[in-house]
């Protein structure tokens, strides 16, 4: 492939594979991000815009945009504290997938129940500098110095295996449903953090000339979040009923009122949260409102 063909162009990291990458798809396709990328390579232009997409594994992304080889990418916030680079790049928007929990489990009936435990024992993860960091905080509140201290032992996967096998008392591993905690065996003794993915830009003053692109790209990416997180609710409603509606759906900036031919009555329509559209319906009903209507967002800019 032609060097040639990314000069110039902003490059924008995505998860090849992984719990993220069909998500990550679904948002550049939102964003009207255009790509073909061929079979088994890793990096490919955009037809319609001057980015090159660079198809890089979840924990690597945060290292590349952080020494600013890459302007933008998304990833997890727990794999930008592993790597370090929280200083080194900007969360632009938290995305609302990639939704878990770094949680420490041990066997359901062994031992050790709590982290004071499990503190001076065997922990497994691939999640060293911020399992070794939770540690360090217990081992000091108990005292524990020199071989008395917590190990941590990095593997790349498969975690949840180690207990079962031998290799440790306890694990540092992300938790979802809790389908794989449990199949092994192990439960959550504490949570180390909540994560989801994120849009990250690089803090690299070099990348800065990409500042216009990046903002109308984290723009385009805000509108699809949005889209996704509102509904459009119209309804008919008396005109004297209509201040208790407002307060009912007051939209992001107010609600849109048009007269109906029958004398009065209005007809409102307001974005509303889709996790609240059941309940907010149920409340229009009850002032009187009739022939609501929901409908899905494709997009928007708000
Ligand atoms: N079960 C999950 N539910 C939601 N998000 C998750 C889950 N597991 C991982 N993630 C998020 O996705 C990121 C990448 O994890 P994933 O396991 O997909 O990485 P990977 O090792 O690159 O992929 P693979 O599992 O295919 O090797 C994690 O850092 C975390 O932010
Ligand atoms: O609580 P759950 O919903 O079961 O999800 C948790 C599992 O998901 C992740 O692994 P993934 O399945 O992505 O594969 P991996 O172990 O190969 O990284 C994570 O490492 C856990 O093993």
């Amino acid at each position: 492939m032609n060097a040639d063909l990314f000069n110039g162009r902003l490059l924008f990291a995505i998860p090849k594979k992984g719990r993220l990458h069909e998500k990550c798809l679904e948002i550049l396709a939102g964003a009207d991000i255009q790509f073909r990328r061929p079979n088994r390579l890793d990096v490919c232009v955009a037809m319609n815009h001057p980015i090159a997409l660079v198809f890089l594994p979840a924990s690597d992304i945060p290292s590349f945009v952080g020494n600013g080889d890459v302007d933008l990418g998304i990833t997890g916030h727990d794999v930008i504290l592993e790597a370090q680079m929280q200083d080194r790049v900007t969360e632009v928007h938290r995305l609302g997938f990639g939704k878990c929990a770094l949680q420490i489990q041990t066997p359901e009936n062994g031992p050790c129940q709590s982290v004071e435990d499990l503190a001076g024992k065997r922990v497994v993860t691939s999640f060293e500098v911020l399992a070794g960091a939770y540690f360090d905080k217990i081992d000091e509140q108990l005292n524990l110095t020199g071989d008395q201290k917590t190990k941590i032992q990095y593997i790349g996967g498969s975690v949840e295996a180690a207990c079962a096998l031998g290799l440790a008392d306890g694990i540092v591993d992300l938790v979802e449903s809790g389908d794989t905690m449990r199949a092994a065996g192990l439960h959550a003794i504490a949570t180390v953090l909540q994560t989801e993915a994120v849009l990250i830009k690089s803090n690299v003053p070099h990348r800065a000339h990409h500042a216009p692109l990046i903002d109308l790209i984290a723009s385009r990416i805000a509108g699809v979040l949005a889209a996704g997180k509102f509904v459009i609710c119209e309804y008919n409603i008396r005109r004297d009923a209509l201040p208790r509606a407002a307060a009912i759906t007051p939209g992001r900036r107010a609600p849109t009122v048009s007269p109906l031919e029958e004398e009065g009555w209005v007809a409102v329509s307001s974005m509303v949260e889709k996790k609240n559209a059941a309940t907010t319906m149920d409340e229009l009903v009850k002032i009187g409102a009739e022939d609501i209507l929901i409908f899905n967002l494709d997009n928007c800019r708000v």
